[in-house]
């Protein structure tokens, strides 16, 4: 099949490679020249495992192109997948629906055709009815436009895998008005519905909702945990231990309840905000509250985490402090909302020397915060540090051992803001080890 994808961030990038991978053939597009530059060269202009081979396949096969052309799209095909950008507004909760618009403003006059949008942003509930109408309104082919939703569950770091061998696949229809949507998805999916991949078709407001609750509920889950840790850190026990007793039930899992420094990147915290501010809206904003506990339990985590280096050190003013990570999650170089970039700037303020060092998110730190100091490593990072932290848990955070770093650092201290260390290793060589949430 013919298939567009408008937006190729880390979404888009993935679901249109992905969609070649699939057999079919994709059109890539999106607004930003450098970025369609890289992609048309091969080059995946993030940092994600597997996709650079998925993507190179797929051009040289002469299955997947990208364009900055929407004229060029319209003619392409009649399914257009929608994946640009639903960022948190500037000084609000809501999400701001400025780029999923303006697609639909400038393709549905460009639709003399019938065709399909499908979908795929994290939109407030409502947004795909208010699109279709708008697409119908303002498309040539009228009511032959339809507006479909199909959201993306992905996760950074396993994107390929995720859309390849998604847990599930949901789809939104407009029940009011009947059309092809379901028929033409089923195309698009097919192989993964032969292998069984659950296909669950719904109204268009249940598809919204389906995303927004899943990372809300994701995003309590994590939360619930660091509230848990809140406490362990009072009585003195240990939370790394008690998630794991706790998960072995069932009916909760261990997934998602690894204690740290807490959630961030570009989708947790403004989604939970987004649906705030939505249920306010419907009138609904008492039935959300616990999730403005859900993200206060978060930022306290990251405050928390400064007050622990504060305390390692003694008083930050002056002192020389490692971060050893900077991504929002290994395997990953986004830095949107990131946990240990929003630390290692609070420690700065606070009149420390920050060195971060991050295997991949290095170039997209320099560009959030200019300020920071970077190094090209691990040692260098360390260099005469008063206290490491271990922000992001990369493998190769993970696998040091204090050998590493004993002739390197001025104090053997280190907090494990992700508990993703051995306290006792640690210990047992000579360091002072905090992590957080456990003794
Ligand atoms: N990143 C993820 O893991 C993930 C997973 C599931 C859902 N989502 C959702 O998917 C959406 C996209 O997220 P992302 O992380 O890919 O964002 P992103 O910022 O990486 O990508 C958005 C892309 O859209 C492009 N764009 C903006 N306006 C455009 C326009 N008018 N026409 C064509 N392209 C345009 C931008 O240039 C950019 O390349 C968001 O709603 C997000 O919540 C993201
Ligand atoms: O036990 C845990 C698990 C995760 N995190 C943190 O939570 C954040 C989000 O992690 P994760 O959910 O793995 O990353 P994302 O790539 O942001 O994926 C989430 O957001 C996507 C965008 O909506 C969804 O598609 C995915 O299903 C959903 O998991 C990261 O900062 C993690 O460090 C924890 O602190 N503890």
């Amino acid at each position: 099949m013919r298939i567009t994808v408008f937006g190729t961030g880390y979404l888009g990038a993935t679901h249109a490679a992905c969609m070649a991978e699939l057999g079919h053939d994709v059109l890539g597009v999106d607004v930003d020249p450098a970025k369609l530059a890289k992609l048309e060269a091969g080059e995946v202009p993030f940092w994600e495992p597997g996709l650079e081979e998925v993507l190179k396949r797929n051009i040289a096969a002469g299955r997947l192109r990208f364009t900055s052309s929407y004229e060029e799209a319209a003619e392409f095909a009649e399914v257009h997948f929608l994946g640009v950008g639903t960022p948190q507004k500037r000084g609000e909760y809501a999400a701001d629906m400025k780029y999923v618009d303006s697609v639909i403003e400038t393709l549905a006059p460009l639709l003399t055709k019938p065709a399909v949008i499908f979908g795929k942003s994290t939109v407030p509930v409502g947004t795909a009815e208010r699109l279709g109408r708008m697409a119908r309104e303002l498309a040539p082919a009228g009511d032959g436009v339809e507006v479909a939703w199909n959201p993306e569950f992905l996760r950074e770091g396993y994107a390929v895998k995720d859309t390849l061998h998604p847990d599930r696949l949901v789809l939104g229809v407009d029940r009011a008005r009947p059309g092809r949507a379901e028929e033409l998805a089923r195309g698009v999916y097919a192989q993964l519905l032969d292998e069984k991949i659950p296909f669950l078709v719904t109204d268009l407001a249940t598809a919204e909702l389906v995303k927004a609750s899943a990372n809300a509920f994701l995003a309590t889950k994590i939360s619930f945990i660091n509230a848990i840790a809140e406490v362990c850190e009072a009585a003195g026990a240990d939370v790394t231990v008690l998630a794991d007793a706790i998960g072995h039930d069932e009916r909760i899992g261990r997934k998602f309840l690894n204690a740290g420094i807490g959630f961030g990147g570009g989708c947790l915290p403004k989604d939970i905000r987004a649906f705030m501010a939505r249920a306010g809206e419907l009138g609904a904003d008492q039935a959300l509250t616990f999730l403005r506990e859900v993200d206060n339990i978060n930022m306290r985590r990251r405050t928390r985490m400064v007050e622990l280096a504060r305390e390692a050190c003694g008083s930050l003013l002056g002192a020389r402090v490692a971060v050893l990570g900077a991504a929002f999650k290994p395997d990953s170089d986004d830095v949107r909302d990131s946990p240990a970039l929003n630390v290692a700037g609070q420690i700065q303020l606070q009149g420390a020397s920050v060195n971060v060092y991050d295997p991949r998110a290095m170039p997209n730190s320099r560009a959030l915060f200019p300020t920071l100091s970077y190094s090209s490593s691990t040692l260098d990072a360390c260099e005469g540090a008063d206290v490491v932290l271990v922000l992001t848990e990369w493998n190769e955070f993970k696998e040091l051992v204090p050998e590493d770093l004993d002739d390197v650092v001025r104090a053997k201290s280190l907090i494990d803001g992700r508990n993703c260390l051995s306290p006792t290793v640690w210990r047992e060589a000579g360091w002072t080890y905090r992590g957080l949430g456990r003794p």
